[in-house]
């Protein structure tokens, strides 16, 4: 059966063809800007679904004209195929085309697409916490003897998640070179990035209930990408013992666009392999993964290509553990998979890798980088295959402003 085809102006066969169309918020920049509401990427275009509830399903528009996302999360899996599969029909049928509204990308302000509740950051790739471990405990194993037992994981900050393009302020805390005898105050001058994928719950789950793994799809909506920047100096003095705190508090970026899970079918690959018995909850009969690539861009220089389907941890096993122990879930929760890094030493997505923990400078946009200048702009392009051609799922942007 072909492949249907848009009637907008050379979407077909882009990177964001009817077969992807991720969801996010925009309003229409210019004078005083209007009410935020829900968007579907279509090419460079944004259509405006918003508008078109009202115009032609008024019943759902509650769901399309809000500014987040999270009542068309908490509307439940039937209804994300109903709208998706409405979407299509709109785009692909051209008889529709006159009652739509067509926005240029560079016409809209994009806002943050999901107002997040609880945010849970992992750290499922194996090789990034093999190589953070060396470099962060070089006189201990480099796996805890828990990681290969549970996805290990944190609870970040939902306050300080900002939308793909917001300006990065470099954090200030306390810092200890091991052999200082005191802490010192000033601005963090280990300032890094992890490249991450993140997964935006949709149902709600009540308190004492859990998600079994094989409820992964009809849990989880979709994915964006996220920057977790972290300080690592402010990180290595004060993760002892609780784990991660103020050096990633200060800022995680959001991409502004959130590719539902029905985009990525032709992107599910299996988990490389899992290596040890699993307590009950987190078998899963076939652990999947994605395919998804991040490309690491560091002032125009693309610096690293992470490969998601490395990961160690299935989404689905992040997920039940998640909820093991009967924490509820939101509609707009987001959990992460912990920083994407491959085997291959162009394949970290950190730059603590890409540095050797700051000793090994690198190139990037023609100048020597350990960790992130003032002034540095950071993007990740996030892509998958698709039914024909690659898709996008939007990029993660920031750039560094210096200490306040
Ligand atoms: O091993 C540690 O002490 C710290 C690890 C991290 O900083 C990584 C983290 O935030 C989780 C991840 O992104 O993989
Ligand atoms: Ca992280
Ligand atoms: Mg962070």
């Amino acid at each position: 059966m072909p492949l249907p085809r848009t009637w907008v102006r050379d979407a077909d066969g882009s990177p964001y063809d009817v077969d992807n169309l991720p969801y996010g918020v925009v309003s229409t920049r210019g004078t005083g800007g209007d009410a935020a509401r829900v968007g579907v990427r279509i090419g460079d275009r944004v259509l405006d679904l918003g508008a078109a509830a009202r115009e032609l399903r008024p019943e759902w528009t509650p769901l399309l004209t809000a500014p987040e996302l999270n009542p068309l999360l908490a509307a439940g899996p039937a209804r994300w195929a109903e709208v998706r599969a409405w979407v299509r029909t709109l785009l692909t049928d051209v008889a529709h085309a006159s009652k739509l509204r067509l926005l240029g990308l560079d016409e809209v302000t994009c806002h943050l697409p999901v107002r997040v509740g609880d945010y849970v950051d992992f750290y499922a790739s194996e090789h990034h916490a093999t190589n953070i471990g060396r470099i962060l405990r070089p006189d201990g194993a480099a796996l805890a003897p828990n990681w290969k037992h549970l996805p290990v994981g944190y609870h970040g900050r939902a306050g300080s998640i900002v939308v793909s393009g917001t300006g990065v302020r470099r954090p200030t805390g306390q810092r200890k070179a091991p052999e200082a005898d005191a802490p010192t105050f000033g601005p963090s001058t280990r300032l890094d990035i992890e490249a991450e994928l993140g997964f935006v719950v949709g149902r709600s789950v009540p308190w004492g209930e859990r998600v079994a793994v094989s409820d992964f799809e009809r849990t989880v909506f979709g994915v964006a990408g996220i920057n977790d920047w972290s300080a690592r100096d402010i990180q290595a003095w004060e993760y002892v013992p609780l784990g991660p705190h103020l050096g990633k508090s200060f800022a995680t970026t959001m991409s502004a666009w959130v590719t539902p899970l029905a985009a990525l079918a032709v992107a599910r690959v299996p988990v490389p392999g899992q290596d040890v018995a699993l307590v009950e909850y987190l078998r899963e009969d076939e652990p999947q993964g994605y395919d998804i690539t991040v490309e690491v861009e560091l002032n125009g220089t693309v610096v690293a290509r992470a490969p998601y389907r490395s990961m160690y941890w299935s989404p689905a096993q992040m997920l039940a553990h998640l909820t093991v122990n009967g924490a509820s879930l939101r509609a707009g929760d987001l959990y992460a998979s912990g920083t994407i890094s491959g085997p291959e030493p162009d394949q970290l997505g950190s730059l603590m890798e890409l540095s050797a923990g700051g000793t090994r400078p690198f190139t990037a946009g023609g100048a020597q980088r350990t960790f992130l200048a003032d002034g540095d702009e950071v993007v990740l392009h996030y892509s998958a295959p698709g039914a024909r051609g690659r898709i996008g799922l939007g990029e993660v942007r920031g750039t560094i402003l210096p200490a306040r």
